[in-house]
């Protein structure tokens, strides 16, 4: 698929309406997604980034249509993940010769997948490649997500080309923010600034302020997903400065799994303890198990949240598969400011409550109390202690 982004800069990504799950299995994209790549014409003519390796085929082919091949005096790969890079082994067949410009570490992560000597020109901060009347301005984004990423300014027509940073998992017929529905748009961005940004929190505030003192115009953003912002296009970078400091809202969130309904019922009567000592807060009740919740749904909800109380039954000594899960990647994405506690039912030595409030405290929360912990079903005199609890929670998060 093409169209124009604006005189120079033609769209020649792939728009992937089907694509529900990225990264294998680790992160859900309900809302399909595009894998965006860019042609920019001027006395000389470079190509940003490519699409996944399913699409390569189709990519090169598009891009026979709005190009002679052999005219493209550029590449520029802005990050080596594969949903980008894909498309450079069949795209590199046909233009072997064509110079590769990307980070030292880009080579890296492309030599590393792909096993070839193209022709790479290494760049860094600063460096600049003339296109004529317009030069590229490089800008290395360290861990942003990976080691090997960078943005690239287009001068004249003020463009930043931000790969994975600003971008969000929504496929589109209008691929431009201000045409697209807001809500989804917004949850998109956050879900992808939670789920994979989280922990560079540090690298995000310190590059986006790096690009704020160089006080370059920003016209647009060109993400490699999603829709290009081109309406108050610095609305996301003000978020991801938000998002990037840690960010909570007013919101508990309870994250359970239950086998018999015990915990269930836990959950439930803890929230009504808190929303009683704190009718403001939002509490919201999340079950892990994939069959209810999506667990990328559920990490969104933890990012929003100033405190988590995740509570599991114990099985067999320890606790549910879908707690341990969703356990580990709260713990990979190093949270902070953030506080927990445990609670669950069991039937005879109850290990959950410590086991979880361990791999709490491990993922860097600050665990609030000893947690809860009911024998077998919960009957009134528990409920009343799981109300209390929540009470209790509430009280000490206002
Ligand atoms: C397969 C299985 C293994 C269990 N293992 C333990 C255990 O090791 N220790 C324990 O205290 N309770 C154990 N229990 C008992 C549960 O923790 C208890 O039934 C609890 O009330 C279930 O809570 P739920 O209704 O939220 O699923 C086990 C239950 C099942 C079904």
């Amino acid at each position: 698929m093409s169209f124009s982004i604006n005189k120079s800069v033609t769209y020649v990504g792939k728009i992937d309406w089907e694509l529900k799950k990225f990264h294998g299995d680790e992160l859900s994209t309900h809302h399909g997604s595009s894998y965006n790549s860019y042609l920019v014409r001027d006395e000389k003519i470079a190509l940003i980034d490519s699409v996944w390796a399913p699409f390569a085929k189709e990519f090169v082919s598009n891009l026979k249509k709005e190009i002679d091949l052999k005219t493209i005096d550029y590449i520029i790969i802005n990050h080596g993940e594969p949903d980008h890079s894909g498309a450079l082994p069949e795209l590199m067949r046909e233009i072997p010769d064509t110079p590769i410009y990307c980070t030292a570490n880009a080579i890296k992560s492309l030599k590393g997948q792909y096993h070839q000597e193209w022709n790479f020109i290494p760049v860094k901060t600063g460096d600049k490649l003339s296109l004529g009347s317009k030069e590229f301005i490089f800008i290395e984004a360290r861990m942003l997500h990976w080691p090997d990423t960078m943005f690239s300014y287009l001068t004249g027509d003020n463009i930043l080309f931000s790969n994975d940073g600003f971008g969000q998992h929504l496929a589109s017929e209008h691929m431009f923010n201000d045409l697209v529905d807001q809500g989804d748009l917004y949850h998109e961005a956050l879900k992808y600034y939670a789920n994979i940004l989280t922990p560079f929190n540090s690298f995000v505030e310190k590059k986006i302020n790096e690009i704020l003192s160089l006080n370059l115009p920003v016209d647009m953003i060109c993400p490699s997903h999603g829709v290009i912002w081109r309406d108050n296009p610095l609305q996301m970078v003000n978020k991801y400065m938000e998002w990037a400091k840690n960010y909570q809202e007013n919101q508990i969130s309870i994250i359970y799994d239950t086998m018999w309904n015990s915990t269930r019922q836990m959950a439930e009567n803890i929230a009504a303890g808190i929303r009683q000592s704190d009718p403001d807060v939002t509490v919201k009740l999340f079950n892990s198990n994939s069959n209810h919740t999506d667990k990328n749904d559920i990490i969104t909800e933890v990012f929003k949240s100033k405190a988590i109380l995740v509570g599991s039954p114990t099985i067999n000594k320890g606790i549910s598969y879908a707690v341990a899960g969703i356990l580990e990647m709260i713990k990979g994405l190093a949270f902070k400011n953030k506080k927990a506690a445990a609670f669950g039912s069991y039937g005879w030595s109850g290990e959950g409550n410590k086991l979880i409030s361990a791999e709490l405290e491990h993922g860097g929360f600050e665990i609030i109390n000893e947690g809860l912990k009911v024998l077998w079903n919960p009957d009134d005199e528990s409920l009343i202690k799981c109300r209390e609890f929540g009470q209790t929670i509430g009280e000490a998060l206002k």
